[in-house]
């Protein structure tokens, strides 16, 4: 590992990179494995001046997870961290289904107000079922099921999303402690156990919107969303 000159995060040194072919193979970390910080680069963004973060795990592979970080957060304390689960529906296409974009916003709203903050982007579409399956979830939802219960039906656990690879990334990134901006205690747990120190979690409240009443109500209802 070498230091970048002025990087606020560490990457890997060009010569240790594992062999292109390693690269290509991208697949999910497993719980408990590691990562390191492959590259980065300036993201001038709408909300200010951001950096984006590539990883690897320990075998070489890339990750498709992207940390988007605001300032030095190597070493510092109370980081604004955001754990954001791929929603494509919301996030690229504008959904109302769902609160994911208005979280989204939110969280870079409040990242760039600060001098240091920290969104992953995780790969984790439709709770980790995939976009195929979330849009058969979202038929299902049509004919009455709500978002549990049409997981349940298509045979999955109503989350299947793990969260020790944010916490390898945040390990990576060398972050001293986050206050974890969630409605969700799973993330919070899941951060403790990989081993981050979260202070304490902020809660992140998007607006009620009538496409989106019962798919909030469910959260809270269902899956244990302090809302
Ligand atoms: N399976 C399924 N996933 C959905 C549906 N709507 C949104 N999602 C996914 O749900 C994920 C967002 O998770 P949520 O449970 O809404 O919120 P959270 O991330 O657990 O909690 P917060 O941190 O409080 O936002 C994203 O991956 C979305 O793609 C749906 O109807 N079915």
């Amino acid at each position: 590992m070498t230091e970048d000159v002025d990087s606020s995060v560490r990457v890997m040194d060009i010569g240790q990179r594992m062999p292109m072919a390693n690269n290509l193979q991208i697949r999910p970390l497993r719980a408990g494995r590691g990562a390191q910080v492959f590259s980065q680069a300036r993201l001038p963004s709408r909300h200010g001046e951001l950096q984006i973060v590539s990883f690897i795990d320990d075998a070489g592979r890339t990750l498709d997870d992207v940390a988007i970080v605001r300032g030095d957060v190597r070493g510092r304390a109370e980081v604004p961290t955001r754990l954001h689960s791929e929603c494509l529906t919301g996030d690229v296409f504008g959904s109302y289904r769902c609160d994911c974009r208005d979280q989204l916003e939110l969280a870079l709203q409040r990242i760039a107000r600060g001098e240091a903050g920290i969104i992953l982007y995780l790969r984790q579409e439709g709770r980790g079922i995939g976009i195929a399956q979330k849009v058969r979830a979202y038929h299902l939802q049509e004919r009455g099921l709500d978002t549990v219960e049409a997981n349940l039906h298509m045979g999955f656990d109503d989350d299947l999303r793990d969260y020790s690879v944010a916490a390898a990334m945040l390990r990576a990134l060398e972050v001293g402690s986050v206050v974890l901006h969630t409605n969700n205690l799973r993330k919070v747990a899941g951060l403790q156990q990989g081993g981050v120190d979260v202070v304490c979690r902020e809660p992140l409240i998007a607006e009620v919107r009538e496409q989106n009443r019962r798919y909030l109500a469910t959260k809270r209802d269902k899956s244990g969303h302090l809302l």
